[in-house]
This record gives C-alpha cells, structure tokens and sequence, in this order.
C-alpha cells in the first residue's frame, strides 16, 4: 500500500481548460522575464568589472569565496581529480566517452564535395569547424560529467581548435573530479570554475582570465538560459537546452512498473522540469499512478524526492486521450525533449512522432541508458524547441561555406541568364560584371 499522498497531476485531456493546457504545454522555460529582469545586472557587472565581478557573483550565486588565481584550474587540481577517482569511475566514464565518440563519428560530414551544375560550372561546399567555443556544464542540482561528454566530443570530433569548459565550482570551490577527469580524456585542459549568468557573460565579452568565445553550447538552468538570450548579440548561444522533460507514451499492452520507473528518470532533475504519462488506457494511468506512489516511498534522496514529487504535481502528471491518435498529436504539439515508446509495436509509431529532441522504442530503451552510455547526444531542445530544432551534434561545430568555380566556357554558357536576372532586381552593377567581361 502506498504511504504518500502525492495528487500526481491527472488530466483527461479533451476535458481539461485552456488554461492548464497551455501551462502543461508551456512549462517552465516558457516564462524567463523574471530572470532575465535578475540576471542583466550580473551580465554587466561581468562586462565592466571583469574577473572581479565573477568572484562577487561567484561568492553571492554559488557562496563560495575564490580568488583570481582560483578561477582557472590548475594542473595540480586535474592531477588530484584523477587520484580522487575510483577505478571504476574511471572505466565508466571511459565507456561512456568511447559510445559517444563512436556515434558523432558517425556524424562526420564529407570535408567538400562539388557538383557540375552545367558544363564548366562547378558549385559545392567545403566544411570548416568553428573556431572556439565554451562548454556550459551545469553544476546547481548536480554534478554533469556526462554533459562534458556530450558536448566536447562532438567538438573535438569536429576539430575545433580551442575548447575551453566553464562550470560552477562545489562549496569547496573546486570542480567535481569526474568532471575533470572527462575533460582530460577529451583532452580539454581550460576548466573555469564559473557558472550561472556570470560564466556566460564571462565568455561573451571575455575577462583577464576567461576568454571571449564565440559560441557557448550547453545546457543550464533559467538563469543560464536568461543570459543566453539577453546576450544574444554578443555570443552564439548554441542549443536551447532548460529543464530536463519527457513523455512516457504507451497504449494498454504498457507494463506499468516500467512505465512508472521511466516517467520519474526526467522528473528528478528539478523543480521546474516535466515528466508526463500519456496513454489512452484509464487501467494503464491508474496502475504506473500506483506504481509511481510505491517508486517515490522507496526513494533515499530527500531532495530527488522533494523534485519528483514537484514535476508530477506542477509541470508534469498524467495525461489521459481518448486513442492513441491523440496521444500522438498531443507528443508532437508538446515536441518533448525525450520520448520512450512503451506500446507494443514502436516501430510501426515512429513515423508518426514528428517533433522530439529524442524518440526511443519499446521498454528497455530506458531514457537513463541514452542520459549516459549508449552514444546519442542527451543534450537535447527543450521547450518545445524540438519543433525545429535537433540534439547537439557534430553540427553545431562546424559550418558550411558554398565554393564555386566558373570556366570561360561555362561563364559564356551561363552569364545571359544572370545578367537578365540582374536587370529585374535593378542591380546594374551585377549585370555590368557580366556583360562587360570577356
Ligand atoms: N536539456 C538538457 O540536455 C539538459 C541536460 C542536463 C541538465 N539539464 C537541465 O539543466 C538545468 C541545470 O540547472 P542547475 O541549477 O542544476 O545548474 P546551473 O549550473 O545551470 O545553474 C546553477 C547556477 O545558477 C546560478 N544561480 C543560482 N541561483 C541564482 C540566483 N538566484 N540568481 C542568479 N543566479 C543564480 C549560480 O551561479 C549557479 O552556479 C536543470 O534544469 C536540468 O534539468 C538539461
Ligand atoms: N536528462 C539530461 C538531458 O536531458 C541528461 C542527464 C545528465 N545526467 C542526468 N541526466
Ligand atoms: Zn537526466
């Protein structure tokens, strides 16, 4: 018999006011004025003050008192981290790093390819990775050395040449070993202990010790993702990546422990984070809500539990359709950051899921396997972002530049339809180029 009295979240959707739809659909990465409102100060006082300001802000945000010389850190602290670890971290890790690294290989574009669009004209592209970025790895309600993994492999993969890690330090001021020991099997070596909106200002506009980038990719929390946004102009900020969410889909073959078990996996990240049931099956709702009451007794972690039990009563719950149709069109509109498939043909729905940060099939497919080990990228859109938007990748690396190569034969092939085309937008210089040429 259960013991909590949890009133996890049930909506049966076709009855359910506009209101709560939109906050379910909503959820909490919607609404950031507050923080953006917080964080333009701090953004400022980065921005004049430099590392002094991320040492204020540092001590204010992350109570922890540094000095300059701690900002960076050391080779000492890389050397320490390795000796902290145990053996087994450090396989773990290493097993980790080896999947992902084998799967954004995978990703790896043709450097240039050319086709001869007509005789003597040639048009292709040549691939370039970005000059230098700056991996966020949250450090608020955790510790993510599987982020470092997620978001320096594919970089380094895609050969940028200057890969530099911001991270908020732990109350002893340092960086979580694991972490450190990730950056050195990517072979990372600038760590800063900075996090929060100060370590994306820092790396927007530069400080004595941290240098300007030109792009920070990574996940984080509202503060995190208010700076992005507020200092848009000044720094390419990468994949919109907020509070952790998923659907749990399934019809009514689920087994509703493992439905149960997997609705809490994104639920324990946060306060602000989602974690939804859908089904059409009022049997399979009712018995993954038992389940999920047995799951939240059986939890040691205050905190997580204080965080699940947040989700399943805020942004997250139960969603009952009437068919598994409309449990589809109910994921695609939501666009989930994750979604498992708990119905007894996956394969044959896949098709139909249209928008998800990351779509897995059947019960063994566990949310938690593809967080770590298997390869996949975890750093995912969220907020409804996976509309449009994809997981990192090697592609948020590298960018394209079109190439082109005309011949004297293929110009005079060519030039009659450009020159024309000219004198309909009324640029007479573009037309002269080629008409005057010989
Ligand atoms: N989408 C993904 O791929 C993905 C992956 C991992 C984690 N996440 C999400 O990332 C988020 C990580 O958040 P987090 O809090 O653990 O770490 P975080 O590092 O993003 O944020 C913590 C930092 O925020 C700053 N801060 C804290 N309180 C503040 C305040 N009142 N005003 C201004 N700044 C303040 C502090 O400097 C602190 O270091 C979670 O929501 C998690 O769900 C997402
Ligand atoms: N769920 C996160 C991305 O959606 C990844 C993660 C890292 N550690 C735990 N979970
Ligand atoms: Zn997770």
């Amino acid at each position: 018999m259960a013991l909590n009295t949890v009133k996890i979240n049930r909506f049966i959707w076709d009855q359910t006011s506009e209101e709560l739809k939109a906050k379910i659909l909503n959820r909490a990465s919607f609404d950031i004025s507050e923080q953006i409102k917080l964080i333009q100060p701090v953004c400022e006082g980065v921005r004049n003050n430099g590392d002094q300001a991320i040492l204020d802000y540092t001590e204010k945000f992350d109570r922890v008192k540094l000095d300059k010389e701690k900002i960076a850190v050391s080779f000492e602290e890389f050397s320490e981290a390795e000796r902290l670890l145990d053996d087994e971290m450090k396989e773990v890790i290493q097993y980790a790093a080896r999947n992902i690294r084998r799967f954004h290989e995978a990703q790896k574009p043709e450097p240039m390819w050319m086709m001869e669009m007509e005789k003597g004209v040639m048009a292709g592209e040549k691939v370039t990775p970005i000059s230098d970025v700056a991996c966020y790895v949250p450090g608020g309600k955790g510790s993510f050395p599987s982020v470092l993994l997620m978001l320096g492999t594919p970089a380094t993969v895609a050969g940028v040449e200057k890969i530099i890690v911001i991270t908020p330090p732990n109350k002893e001021g340092k960086v979580d070993p694991a972490i450190l020991y990730a950056a050195k099997i990517l072979g990372i070596h600038d760590v800063y202990k900075v996090g929060g909106a100060q370590s994306i200002a820092a790396v927007a506009f530069g400080t004595e010790t941290i240098p300007k980038c030109s792009k920070v990719i990574g996940p984080g929390s509202s503060f995190v993702t208010a700076a992005k946004l507020h200092l848009r102009e000044y720094i390419d900020s990468g994949v919109p990546a907020g509070p952790s969410e998923s659907i749990i889909l399934t019809d009514e073959h689920a087994d509703p422990k493992k439905a149960a078990l997997d609705l809490l996996i994104e639920a324990e990240h946060g306060p602000d984070s989602a974690a939804l049931l859908v089904t059409h099956s009022q049997e399979v709702a009712d018995q993954v809500e038992e389940q999920v009451h047995l799951l939240i007794d059986s939890l040691n972690s205050e905190i997580r539990k204080q965080f699940v039990e947040t989700v399943l009563t805020n942004y997250g719950g139960i969603i009952v359709t009437n068919n598994l149709h409309e449990s589809i069109d109910f994921a695609n509109d939501y666009a989930p950051e994750h979604i498992e498939l708990m119905v007894e043909q996956p394969f044959e729905l896949l098709n139909e899921i249209k928008n998800a940060g990351e779509i897995l099939l059947g019960d063994y497919s566990a949310t938690s396997l593809f967080n770590f080990v298997v390869g996949p990228n975890h750093t995912l859109p969220t907020g409804q972002y996976a509309k449009t938007i994809s997981a990192v990748s090697i592609h948020d690396f590298l960018k394209r530049s079109s190439i082109g190569y005309v011949t004297k034969s293929g110009f005079d092939t060519i030039k009659n339809y450009a020159a024309k085309f000219a004198d309909i937008e009324g640029f007479e210089t573009h037309a002269k180029a080629l008409r005057e040429r010989n």
